[in-house]
């Protein structure tokens, strides 16, 4: 499936995957990620073509599209079972097939003694599970799920990522999930795509993406090292322990080098680890020891180089 969505000023995106693929889609705050989702149900006016379809002037419900977002929760006033046989009855199912749909739904979720109650007599992950479940309910091409886990406490997101996987996992449409966990990416994705300011940065399987990330903001989610060498057209990216601190100007020919000033200090396992405002910032890791010695506090001026042999070097772009 080729997807085009265009919301001038928020997101222009194009994204192709496989049937039964899931995207993570992970980006800073303000990327355009919950722009790109909203065009794409129709919650948006904007442009959207789907497999060469123009999808522009479709209602909400002419779209294939099933939906979990954050502000459309569940309808207050009805049941959980009608909350999920809402869309097939919509798409124009008799009243017992969708009952006996959603009833199937709701039991595949684990949650058919639930059937009966109202959204705010379930718990955040129950009404987030009668949501997914609404959501598949009207068999969508494209399932959208804009950070499902958000507000749930981190026992009940665990355990609503590990069900949700397996229903992904059986899910023959194409699946886009946002979050700004990186946990999701790694278990949940067969591919990443990074959104920044509105565009594509980069798409590949997790570990690629984890290993070569293209953003600061990846970078920093997997906590490595990205700096542009070579006049942009190469990222060079290391982790902090391979970062040597020197109160002084290393000796040597090294380009891996780098002046700034102490921003903090916080543990970090065994270690400390320092943020260092360079240009760009930078993260380094050493023993307590080490910090005490060299007397670091924030302020202080330091020089950072990296291990030759910890740096990857690939290009800026795909
Ligand atoms: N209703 C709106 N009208 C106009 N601009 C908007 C609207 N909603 C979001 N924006 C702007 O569009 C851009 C993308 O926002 P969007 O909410 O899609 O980002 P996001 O990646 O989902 O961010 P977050 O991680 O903070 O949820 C931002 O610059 C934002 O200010």
């Amino acid at each position: 499936m080729h997807v085009e969505a265009d919301l001038p000023g928020r997101v222009r995106a194009g994204l192709t995957a496989e049937a039964g693929e899931v995207l993570v889609v992970i980006g800073p705050n303000g990327a355009g990620k919950s722009s790109l989702m909203r065009v794409i149900a129709g919650l948006e006016p904007g442009r959207v073509v789907v497999d060469g379809r123009d999808w522009s002037d479709l209602a909400v419900p002419e779209r294939r599209v099933g939906y979990v977002f954050q502000d459309q929760s569940l309808f207050p006033h009805l049941s959980a079972l009608d909350n999920v046989a809402f869309g097939p009855r919509a798409r124009g199912r008799a009243r017992r097939d969708a009952d006996r749909t959603a009833r199937e739904w709701l039991e595949r979720f684990g949650i058919g003694d639930l059937a009966e109650r109202r959204p705010r007599e379930l718990s955040g992950g129950q009404a987030q599970r009668v949501a997914i479940a609404r959501a598949l309910a009207t068999e969508p091409d494209v399932l959208l799920l804009d950070e499902p886990f958000a507000g749930l406490d981190v026992s009940a997101q665990m355990a609503l990522r590990i069900e949700l996987g397996r229903h992904l996992r059986d899910f023959p449409g194409v699946a886009l999930l946002v979050t700004h966990d990186a946990i999701d990416a790694l278990t949940l994705a067969d591919r990443v795509l990074v959104l920044d300011e509105g565009r594509v940065a980069q798409v590949g399987p997790p570990a690629e993406v984890a290993a070569e990330p293209r953003t600061p903001h990846v970078a920093r989610l997997v906590g490595l090292n990205l700096v542009a060498v070579a006049e942009g057209e190469q990222l060079i990216a290391f982790p902090p322990d391979a970062v040597v601190v020197s109160l002084h100007e290393p000796e040597g020919s090294t380009r891996l080098r780098w002046h700034g000033q102490v921003a903090s200090l916080a543990p970090h396992g065994d270690a400390v680890r320092l943020l260092v405002h360079a240009s760009p910032d930078l993260l380094a890791d050493l023993t307590p020891a080490a910090a005490t010695e060299l007397g670091l506090v924030p302020g202080r001026e330091v020089w950072l180089s990296a291990k030759a042999t910890a740096v990857s070097r690939y290009a800026a772009r795909g």
